[in-house]
């Protein structure tokens, strides 16, 4: 009998599967037939396995695509325009105005586009979003080739997208029937916060997530203020609140929940709640440091975010799984919290687990899909290789992630973007920023 062809064979020097801590193989090669690896070959198969085609990554580590568990993609546009401030002060009187100007469907979807550019250049293959537009969200996605979740926004005062929230609602709803059949896009409620959406529309987002089968995705536990406001306003923790509300299930990814208590640490985990843990927007709007080792002994899924361009100012991942190490560390007084492995764990498995996509992507295992990305580590800033987990977390930068495949499609070959213009992504950015300066109310 001959052997297969495959259609895509990756060889690589190190392959970090996630499927257990700290697990290498050396040598091995992925077989992917019609995006999903349907082989994993030991080192002498590799040599005898066939394939149209074959990406030899000699010096490389090869791993799972990163999950970025939250973002506001079309927030590059807006980026470096408020530094330097603390978050309501940088919401109320710098970002909802400067959105309030700009933010209309062209926004979003240039913005999205020059963020996808930036997240695959990063190793970034699934985005986890909340913004406005979102067909245009959706459609940069598609153009992309990313897994893109496609939050919709709601909150109780008029934007550009809708005037209250009944209506943020409904035109979401409309605007998704378009993709329902697209297997990269799925769109999720999004609440802003608990400070934005009232105990009403969260009764309402509950029920209809539950009838839609959608997942939540809510800015909780951001920052000091936002608990004192709540008790001052509705006299509990907002995570209280919101358990009372019916909105505390494995449907709920909950953006920083920095401040907790033991207690508030205990209830996420008893209601299966996943966290989006986003350790520098985080340390730049000096929100505080999340209480990260403490929540993955208590069980939480936590997984790892940028937020967005305008509070991070990076879409980086791989810099984010460092500052997630190193911010558990330095928060908690301990150098053994957060390892490099679980740190990897979080910004795969775990994002996979909080979107409920963890059957398909998230580690490197037969039968899922190729959502892949290969980090070249034949650099002076990674010379020599003792271990591949470590440099990942530690060393590595973006610029060293030559490739990356979402379900087989190479988005990214040899740094070369292969579904997205870059020249073009940079003049569109130089042409938003003059009509921001000009501050076009149509821009
Ligand atoms: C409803 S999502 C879009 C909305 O959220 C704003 N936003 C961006 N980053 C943050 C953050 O860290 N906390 C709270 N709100 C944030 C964004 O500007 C949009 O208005
Ligand atoms: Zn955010």
């Amino acid at each position: 009998m001959s052997n297969p062809v495959f259609d895509l064979l990756i060889s690589a020097r190190w392959m970090i599967t996630v499927e257990q801590d700290g697990e290498i193989l050396e040598d091995h090669a992925l077989a992917i037939n019609n995006g999903t690896i349907v082989a994993l070959l030991t080192p002498s198969e590799s040599a005898a396995a066939t394939a149209k085609q074959h990406v030899r990554l000699d010096n490389h580590v090869l791993m799972p695509g990163l999950i970025n568990l939250h973002g506001h993609s079309a927030m590059t546009l807006l980026r470096g325009l408020a530094d330097d401030k603390a978050l309501m002060d940088w919401l109320s009187n710098h970002i909802w105005p400067a959105e309030g100007r700009h933010v209309r469907d062209e926004f979003v979807f240039d913005g999205a586009l020059i963020a996808m550019a930036e997240m695959i250049r990063g190793g970034t293959t699934t985005i986890n979003d909340m913004y406005f537009y979102h067909g245009a969200m959706a459609r940069a996605g598609l153009a992309a080739g990313m897994r893109t979740f496609v939050g919709a926004s709601i909150l109780e005062f008029p934007t550009n997208y809708a005037n209250n929230a009944d209506e943020y609602i409904s035109r979401a709803l409309d605007e998704r029937r378009e993709f329902l059949g697209e297997e990269l896009i799925t769109f999720t409620l999004a609440p802003h916060a608990p400070y934005t959406v009232a105990d009403d529309t969260f009764r309402k987002v509950v029920m209809l997530a539950e009838e839609q089968d959608m997942l939540i995705h809510c800015h909780i536990h951001e920052s000091a203020g936002e608990i004192s406001d709540s008790m001052r306003d509705h006299h509990q923790r907002p995570l209280a609140r919101l358990k009372a509300l019916g909105l505390l299930s494995p449907r709920l990814i909950a953006a920083h929940m920095v401040h907790l208590s033991d207690d508030e640490i205990e209830l996420a985990a008893r209601h299966g709640i996943s966290v989006a843990h986003n350790p520098s927007s985080n340390m730049k709007l000096a929100s505080g440091i999340a209480r990260i080792p403490q929540l993955l002994a208590g069980g939480v899924n936590v997984g790892i975010g940028t937020d967005g361009a305008a509070s991070n100012n990076k879409l980086d991942m791989l810099a984010e799984t460092r500052m997630a190490a190193l911010l558990a560390k330095v928060g908690a007084m301990d150098p053994t919290a957060v390892p490099a492995a679980t740190a990897i764990r979080m910004a795969t498995l775990n994002g996979a687990q909080a979107l409920g996509i963890a059957d398909k992507v998230g580690s490197i295992k037969v039968g899922k899909q190729a959502d892949l990305i290969a980090i070249d580590l034949a650099t002076v800033e990674t010379a020599p290789v003792f271990d591949p987990i470590s440099h990942v977390v530690y060393a590595a930068g973006r610029e060293q992630v030559s490739h990356v495949w979402v379900k087989g499609q190479a988005l990214m070959a040899q740094r070369q973007l292969k579904t997205l213009d870059e020249a073009q992504l940079i003049a569109s950015g130089r042409s938003w920023r003059e009509r921001i300066l000009a501050g076009d109310q149509n821009a």
